[in-house]
């Protein structure tokens, strides 16, 4: 489907197309192309004169969409009589969503809503004190999309943080949004290629770029001092601002690829004439345990990757560096956390010629075992200060692990997500477009991230064969309470 489609049939909203359908654009599709590609990348950024207003602003049946869909997700009326002020969603989604145990509509005719119910072990809670997947043990596979508001009505945005939340309650539990079988002449609810397929440890955690503080919709003042723009940190030089930066994001992790995907390409659905997705990428093999009972994964170097990251098991480390707490000064923030991600791509050809003994000290660990240079087990405590017999360090100077272990950055630690990525081959040199899709979670990224980044980027032996090519901070707000709650309720408050 072109581009070209997607508005058509969003904008004129027909419902009776040659074979008596609605048009495709209608029937949804991934954001602004369909792809995990990005606006730089074949689809342009959309503004809110071209977006294709599938929604509120066009002019004949999307209503009835937005009826449609509202139904579904208990988010109707109710909603757009909220005059802005979200209580109306909070209203609706309480009142007329599914309670937890039930699906989010009447099943229709013959649909099949419901029937791929998750067996409780793969259901991750959705409701709590902080966003689940972050602290939550890393699942294997990650969608996550950065999207881009095409509306300037602050309305809009509440009724579509609204419909998240409920969407996102029933994705959790490995319901769909909606019917997925409706009547012929209506689109089906739910996109449907997650039918059956459970809720995999479905977890979808959402943030709030810097650009959403900007004056569109009067956020200025509660931006936190934390969510402050990067600044340009050495390395930055292959980044490429179209892989960067989004209003809104939204990380899908799960056990099933097809789940995430399901979650990110039915919130692009939801999002039609309100918001476009700015760039997005898929992740597989988490490179980072965050739990003690997981097993320790390789990133695509081959080295054990998340050896000494944060577990979700340690309470003091999740406060002390992780959620925000009181020291925020915006008390919305409280329970949330700052997320950090960087595409980082990774010369592997290159990487691939190097001799054990040098990617190794590239590390300042051994590659099978994962132990440091000075130890034997992978979680020996590395010893920095440790000489070799021609008294230079064991573990070098400029090793990855001791540029960024707390040890060298005031004790700073931060919590690690991140996952690998390959998106094919890189058109122009034949080589692969493959590497790290680095996540972390913190506190305060100007205190964390950035001086970690900082030093990584003007001294890591690692910087031969890797380039930095995409950036984005987004602040993600604590959890939502119950049905009913959502993204921000606090903030507009
Ligand atoms: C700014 C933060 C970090 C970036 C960017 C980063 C990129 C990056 N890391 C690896 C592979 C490994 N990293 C490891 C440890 C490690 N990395 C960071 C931070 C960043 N990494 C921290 C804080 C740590 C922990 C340091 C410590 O306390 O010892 C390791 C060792 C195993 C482990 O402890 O996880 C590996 C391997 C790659 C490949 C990469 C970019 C592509
Ligand atoms: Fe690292």
């Amino acid at each position: 489907m072109n581009e070209q489609g997607a508005g058509q049939g969003a904008a004129d909203g027909s419902v009776g197309g040659r074979d008596g359908r609605r048009g495709a654009g209608e029937s949804g599709g991934v954001g602004s192309g369909g792809s995990t590609g990005h606006a730089g990348e074949g689809g342009s950024k959309k503004t809110s004169s071209d977006s294709g207003s599938g929604s509120a602003s066009a002019n004949s049946s999307p209503a009835s969409r937005r009826q449609l869909l509202g139904r579904a997700l208990g988010i109707a009326a109710g909603a757009t009589a909220a005059g802005g002020t979200g209580f109306g969603i909070a209203r609706a989604t309480e009142s007329d969503a599914a309670p937890d145990t039930a699906p989010g509509v009447a099943p229709s005719r013959g649909t099949t809503a419901g029937q791929g119910a998750a067996p409780a072990s793969a259901v991750v809670p959705f409701y709590g004190a902080h966003q689940a997947g972050i602290a939550t043990p890393a699942q294997d596979r990650l969608a996550f999309a950065a999207f881009d508001l095409t509306t300037t009505s602050v309305q809009d945005l509440q009724i579509l943080l609204g419909t998240w939340a409920a969407a996102a309650s029933q994705m959790t539990r490995g319901l769909p949004v909606g019917a997925v079988e409706t009547s012929p002449q209506a689109p089906p609810i739910d996109t449907g290629e997650a039918e059956g397929l459970g809720a995999a440890r479905l977890t979808i955690t959402v943030g709030f770029g810097p650009s959403l503080f900007d004056q569109r919709f009067g956020l200025s003042g509660k931006r936190p001092a934390a969510l402050a723009d990067l600044p340009t940190l050495p390395g930055d030089g292959s980044l490429i601002p179209a892989r960067g930066g989004g209003d809104l994001c939204v990380q899908a992790c799960a056990d099933d690829p097809v789940v995430a995907f399901h979650a990110i390409r039915n919130f692009a659905r939801l999002a039609r004439g309100k918001a476009v997705i700015r760039w997005s990428q898929l992740g597989f093999g988490r490179t980072s345990s965050t739990s003690v009972d997981q097993q320790t994964e390789r990133n695509l170097l081959g080295f054990k990757d998340g050896t000494r990251n944060i577990k979700a098991e340690s309470g003091a480390d999740l406060n002390g560096y992780v959620w925000v707490g009181a020291e925020g000064e915006q008390a919305w923030m409280r329970g949330g956390s700052y997320l950090v991600a960087r595409r980082i791509r990774m010369l592997i050809e290159s990487w691939d010629t190097d001799y054990l003994a040098d990617q190794e000290n590239v590390f300042g660990r051994f590659k099978t075992s994962g132990a440091p240079l000075t130890g034997k087990a992978e979680f020996d405590t590395p010893d920095f200060a440790a000489q070799g017999a021609d008294g230079r360090p064991v573990i070098p100077v400029n090793a990855h692990i001791r540029l960024a272990a707390p040890e060298t950055n005031d004790g700073q630690k931060i919590l690690r997500r991140g996952y690998s990525y390959t998106d094919g081959i890189d058109a122009t040199t034949g080589l692969l477009d493959a590497g790290l899709f680095f996540i972390a979670y913190q506190k305060d990224p100007r205190k964390q991230f950035v001086p970690i980044q900082s030093r990584l980027g003007q001294h890591d032996n690692l910087n031969e064969y890797i380039r930095h090519t995409g950036s984005a901070l987004f602040a993600v707000p604590p959890g939502l309470t119950a049905a009913g709650d959502w993204w921000g309720k606090a903030l507009f408050g």
